[in-house]
């Protein structure tokens, strides 16, 4: 056949489709078990999306005589969907080790902030440095993440809060967006922190004056390409009202609703998100019944974060009682200079042992519902005929071994393709 295909996966032991209806989310009963073939086989074309999976001996008559870029032998190995990560913090300079050290000691989050540390620390290392030494630290963090599975990864902004910094860290997103092979879904997140010498509601107005109206201009004329609008809401950080404004200002200038709501005080945020058509909240600790029930009934996302949790020793979110009231669950790995994590493989361990999920529950979180959470399970998320042609390849024969060997993902994780192109082997 003239041009042939890119990529041919043979007779894997299993192929985790996770999903194979064209589902958009996975929720309630739909999680007690994926979809998986075995022995069976997928092809990838020249342009990066999924052309077929099947039976192995199915597949090898169907494309008898047809020619591959890439042949892998996958004989005693398990495919899966690259993985999702629905939050992370990656472009910043001024790590936190020190933090780290005063947290063992017994201080908080919330302490450190008020005190001028935690993300004012890092605002003032990151709008000292240059756009070319923010990048090439994010390549390199994104280079972690892809050696541990992950093909498509939200973005944030946020450790700017002048407007300056902020379009200096989005115009090192849409540069990594374009030159890397990582999927990115970019987001606004301007409302991370009150800035010194600012009160919240000036913050606000500032964002919604001066940063959206410039972020839509660069939008349109494609200079910058942003997905998503993020704000802080926390007690001493953002309150309610102000969250509002910036989001439904966000909104109408077409973003999704992605933001970091009830985290270390219950703020009522779950049921703002519901009423604001959000795509997604993360962090959820402090969530009341009443949001989980909103959330549920808008398809409004949660994403959980559990080295956030495990790392500040905060409660764990109640997954349990959101999987139960089918709010569809997301994970993320909330990498940052606080939790300083760059693998889903990890980060689903987490999410078993410490928020009582299952291993198909949350391998669904890192794939299918995180694509949800970011707008994107139409292409991503999922195993199946015209998705993006993203996945990995693990040495094992039964694919729960990513979840169950803890820190082991290195040695399993043999292959990294996004849209059909080996990105990363063993
Ligand atoms: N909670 C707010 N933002 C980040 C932490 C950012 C930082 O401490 O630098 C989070 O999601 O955990
Ligand atoms: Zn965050």
């Amino acid at each position: 056949m003239a041009g042939g295909h890119s990529l041919l996966l043979e007779n894997a032991q299993q192929v985790v489709l996770v999903c194979a209806r064209g589902e958009r989310f996975l929720a309630r009963d739909a999680l007690r078990s994926l979809a998986v073939l075995e022995g069976a086989s997928l092809v990838v074309g020249k342009d990066g999306f999924i052309k077929a999976i099947g039976p192995a001996d199915v597949i090898q008559r169907q494309f008898s005589g047809e020619t591959f870029e890439e042949i892998i032998d996958c004989s005693g190995k398990c495919i899966l969907p690259g993985l999702v990560d629905a939050h992370t913090h990656p472009v910043w300079a001024g790590e936190r080790v020190h933090e780290f050290a005063m947290k063992l000691a017994g201080a908080t989050y919330m302490e450190i902030h008020q005190a001028g540390g935690g993300i004012h620390f890092t605002v003032e290392r990151t709008r000292q440095a240059s756009e070319e030494e923010l990048f090439r630290s994010l390549q390199q963090r994104l280079q972690c993440m892809m050696r541990a599975g992950t093909t498509l990864v939200e973005c944030k902004s946020g450790y700017g809060l002048d407007l300056e910094t902020e379009l200096k860290m989005l115009r090192v997103i849409e540069r990594a967006r374009r030159e890397l092979d990582i999927g990115i879904s970019a987001t606004y997140c301007g409302a991370h922190s009150v800035p010194k010498g600012k009160t919240a509601t000036e913050a606000a107005d500032d964002i919604i004056n001066n940063h959206l109206p410039k972020l839509k201009e660069l939008g349109r004329n494609g200079e910058i390409h942003v997905d998503n609008i993020d704000v802080f809401c926390e007690k001493g950080v953002f309150d309610l009202d102000s969250t509002r404004r910036i989001l439904q200002c966000g909104k109408d200038i077409g973003l999704q609703i992605n933001f970091h709501g009830d985290e270390l005080h219950p703020m009522k945020a779950a049921e703002l998100g519901a009423e604001l058509g959000a795509q997604a909240i993360s962090h959820l600790e402090e969530v009341s019944d009443e949001g989980i029930v909103a959330m549920a009934t808008a398809r409004c996302s949660a994403i959980l974060l559990p080295t956030t949790a495990y790392m500040l020793r905060l409660k764990q979110p109640r997954a349990r009682k959101m999987l139960d009231e089918g709010v569809i669950v997301a994970l993320g790995s909330d990498f940052n200079p606080n939790a300083y994590c760059f693998s889903m493989p990890m980060v689903m361990h987490l999410a078993c042992v410490n928020m009582r999920m299952s291993m198909p529950e949350a391998l669904a979180a890192a794939t299918i519902n995180a694509a949800y959470a970011l707008g994107k399970s139409h292409t991503h998320g999922s195993l199946e005929v015209g998705k993006q042609g993203d996945l990995i390849i693990i040495n094992s024969s039964r694919w729960e071994h990513l979840i169950y060997q803890f820190g082991g993902h290195h040695e399993l994780i043999e292959y990294v393709i996004a849209k059909g192109k080996l990105i990363y082997k063993t």
